[in-house]
Formats: structure tokens, sequence, C-alpha cells
């Protein structure tokens, strides 16, 4: 069944496989650019406006629980939080593994520290009463059902009542199928990055938003995704809807 997605300005997008994003990933980060670094600001940066939004008039009052996992994901949620508490609101945050966290995203949690983010365990109560949660435990990477901390901090997040943003998908997702093989983060709100990917399903999602990363049209191409051109406007965040199944 052929699945299509629809921006507010009536731009049709045909979702891409999880290989497809890899590729579009790599050719970036090795040859054209953004490299990663830029990749996961864009990531983060966008997560944070589209966090702005959601609050709207009540950012000033609000506090933050950023879920990170060890790689591109995590670093995208807590370069989110940075921002975020660099406007002054309360950012706290809980790692799978701070052991383990790759050099992008070791240096994103350097800048959240800086601005004043406070690590707390899975189960604080105050980290608890946090308003959103930023689901960035795992991406386009999952392998297999969830398991250790991730999937602890992935049943902390779907016992809280607080509205969750997913990065990219929601944490547990198979970003290709759209299949969930154990615990997996009940998304109110999910904010895919540079093209949305086949597993993205509204049930799933919540509602869905698309980031630009700042990926120069020729490498969608050379990725396989015929055809480019920018859904992006004059904007960094668009909505997404799914088109009905003719
Ligand atoms: N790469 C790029 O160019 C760009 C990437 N970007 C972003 O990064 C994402 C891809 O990043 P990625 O490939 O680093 O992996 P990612 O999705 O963060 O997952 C790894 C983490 O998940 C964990 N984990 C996985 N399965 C698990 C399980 N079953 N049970 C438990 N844990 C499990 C795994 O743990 P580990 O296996 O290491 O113990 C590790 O912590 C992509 O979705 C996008 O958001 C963008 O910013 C643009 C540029
Ligand atoms: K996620």
């Amino acid at each position: 069944m052929l699945r299509r997605f629809i921006t507010d300005t009536g731009y049709e997008l045909e979702p891409i496989s999880v290989a497809v994003m890899r590729e579009i990933d790599r050719l970036a980060v090795e040859e054209t650019g953004p490299n990663l670094f830029q990749m996961m600001e864009n990531a983060g940066r966008n997560l944070a406006e589209l966090t702005l939004k959601i609050l709207s008039g009540e950012w000033p009052q609000s506090r933050i629980l950023v879920l990170a996992g060890t790689g591109g994901n995590g670093g995208g949620g807590l370069c989110a939080g940075r921002h975020l508490a660099n406007r002054g609101i309360p950012v706290s945050y809980c790692l799978t593994d701070a052991h383990a966290l790759s050099g992008v995203t070791a240096w994103q949690l350097k800048l959240l520290v800086a601005a004043g983010g406070q690590e707390v365990a899975p189960g604080d109560p105050e980290a608890g009463k946090a308003d959103i949660i930023l689901d960035a435990v795992i991406g386009y990477s999952l392998k297999g059902a969830p398991s250790g901390r991730a999937k602890e901090l992935i049943e902390w997040a779907n016992a809280l009542p607080a509205r969750k943003i997913s990065l990219d998908i929601p944490s547990g997702v198979d970003a290709d199928n759209g299949g969930s093989p154990g615990a997996y983060v009940r998304a109110d709100y999910t904010l895919t990055l540079a093209w949305p990917k086949t597993g993205l399903t509204p049930e799933k999602t919540g509602n869905l938003w698309l980031g630009d990363l700042g990926i120069p049209p020729s490498v969608y191409g050379r990725a396989g995704l015929a055809n480019y051109t920018s859904p992006f406007n004059h904007r960094y965040l668009i909505p997404l809807t799914e088109t009905p199944q003719v």
C-alpha cells in the first residue's frame, strides 16, 4: 500500500526506508556536509523550537525532562534541552549510559550541563513533574525490543502524565515497518528529521512534524530520492498529515 504524507501547503512526500535515510546522512556527513555536529545541532534546534511552539505562552513556567540514548538521537535531545535551558526553563535529563555516549552526543551533553541541565535518576519524583518529555532514547537504529535502561526510560515516560515529543521516531518503534518489538514511547508528537520514514504511522507518532537538517538537495537524489525539492519553503518545521488512501 503506497503511503504518502502531505504538508499544510499541499506538498506530497513519499516516505523513505531507513536504508535511504542512512545513505542521505552518510553522504552529508562524509562528503557534502552538514557534518554530524551540524546535523545534530539542526535536529536539536528544531526540537527546541517545536517544544516552544507546543508550550506556546506556558513555556516560561514549564519544566522539561530529556531522556537520551548514547547515539545520534540522544544528541539531538540533549541539544534541544540546552536551547530550552538557555531560556531559563528548568531542564532535567536522564541518560541510558553516561559512559558510552558517542563523541558528538557527549559534546551536546557538555553544552546542556553548561546551560544548567540537571541529571536525574529514572523514577525521580521531581523530574516526574515535567510538563514535556523529550524522547531521544532510540532513533532509526533500533535493534530489537528495547532492553535495559532504554526500556526502563521508555516505561517511565509512558507512566508519566507529561506530553511526549519523540525525536525522529518514537523510541522502540521500527522506523521501516512501524512495528514495535517491545516497549515503545506513546508519543503525543513526533519530530521526524529531513524526510519521513515508512515506519511513521499516525497512531504511534501522534501529531507529526518534519524538521529541516540543512542537507543539500543533490544529496537526496544521490541517495535514491528522485526529483527532491525542499518541502520547507520559508520554514524549518512543517506539519505532516497522511494523505487519505485512495
Ligand atoms: N547518524 C547521522 O548521521 C544522524 C543521525 N541523526 C539522529 O540519530 C539517529 C540515528 O543515530 P544512531 O545511528 O547513532 O542511533 P540511534 O537511533 O540514536 O540509536 C542508538 C541508541 O539506541 C540504543 N538501542 C538501540 N536498540 C536498542 C535496544 N533494543 N535496547 C536498548 N537500547 C537500544 C543504543 O544502545 P546501545 O546498543 O549502543 O547499547 C544507542 O543508545 C537518527 O534517528 C536521528 O535521530 C540525525 O541527527 C541526523 C544525522
Ligand atoms: K526517539
